[in-house]
This record gives structure tokens, C-alpha cells and sequence, in this order.
């Protein structure tokens, strides 16, 4: 059914997450103040994190280093791009627990 495709679609910005415990330590140094999200408010925490921490390359700015931050073991990379999504929400969805509520 559609909403059954809709909840496990990572790319769905509204579905309900429930990171796991480091990657919630995570989104909470970036300002977050609870345990269960929408993939939105994810991408957003991460966001804020990766560009307070200056975490991004200043050459190749769409290059994010992560390799000596909680966020590379937590993605399980040295570095991503911002521009590949799939990639992105493939390492960012190990990472989460789909709330089915
Ligand atoms: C290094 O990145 C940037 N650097 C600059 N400078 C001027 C240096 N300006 C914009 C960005 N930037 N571009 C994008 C994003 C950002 C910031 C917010 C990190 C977000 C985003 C990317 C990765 C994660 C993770 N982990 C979370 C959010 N993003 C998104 C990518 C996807 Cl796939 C979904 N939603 C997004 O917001 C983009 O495309």
C-alpha cells in the first residue's frame, strides 16, 4: 500500500525516526532535544552540526571530512558528499529505527 512504501522510503522527509544512542548524542550536540524525529529534522540537526563544527571541505565545499568526528564513526565514513543523497540516506538510515506508531 502507498503509506506502507511511505514508511520505509528514507528519502520520505515526514517518516518518524528513532536514532540509535550515539547518533542521537549527536543530533543533540547539534541543538536537538528529544529522541524521536522526522527524517527532515535529521537531515536539519545534522546540517547544523556539520557547519558549526566546519566539518566540510573550504576547497570542495560539497565535500564533508568526518574521519576524526563522532559523525564518521557513527556514518562509518572518512568523508561523503553532500550531493550524493542516496548515499547519504543509505549511511544516516543504519543509523535509525523506523517508528511505526
Ligand atoms: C557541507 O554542506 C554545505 N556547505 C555549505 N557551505 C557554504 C560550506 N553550504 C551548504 C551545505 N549543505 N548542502 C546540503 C546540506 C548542507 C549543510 C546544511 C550541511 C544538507 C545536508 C548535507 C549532509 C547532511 C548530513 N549528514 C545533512 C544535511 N543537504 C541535504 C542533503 C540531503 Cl541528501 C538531504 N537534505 C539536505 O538538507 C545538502 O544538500
Amino acid at each position: 500500500s502507498a503509506d506502507g512504501a511511505f514508511a520505509t522510503d528514507p528519502t520520505n522527509e515526514n517518516k518518524l525516526v528513532r536514532p540509535k544512542v550515539e547518533f542521537c548524542s549527536l543530533l543533540q550536540h547539534a541543538g536537538a532535544t528529544k529522541d524521536v524525529f522526522t527524517m527532515k529534522e535529521v537531515m536539519f540537526y545534522l546540517g547544523q552540526y556539520i557547519m558549526k563544527k566546519q566539518l566540510y571541505d573550504q576547497k570542495q565545499q560539497h565535500i564533508v571530512h568526518c574521519a576524526q568526528d563522532a559523525l564518521g564513526r557513527v556514518l562509518g565514513v572518512d568523508s561523503f558528499s553532500v550531493k550524493e543523497p542516496r548515499v547519504l540516506f543509505s549511511m544516516i538510515s543504519k543509523n535509525l529505527v523506523t517508528v511505526t506508531s
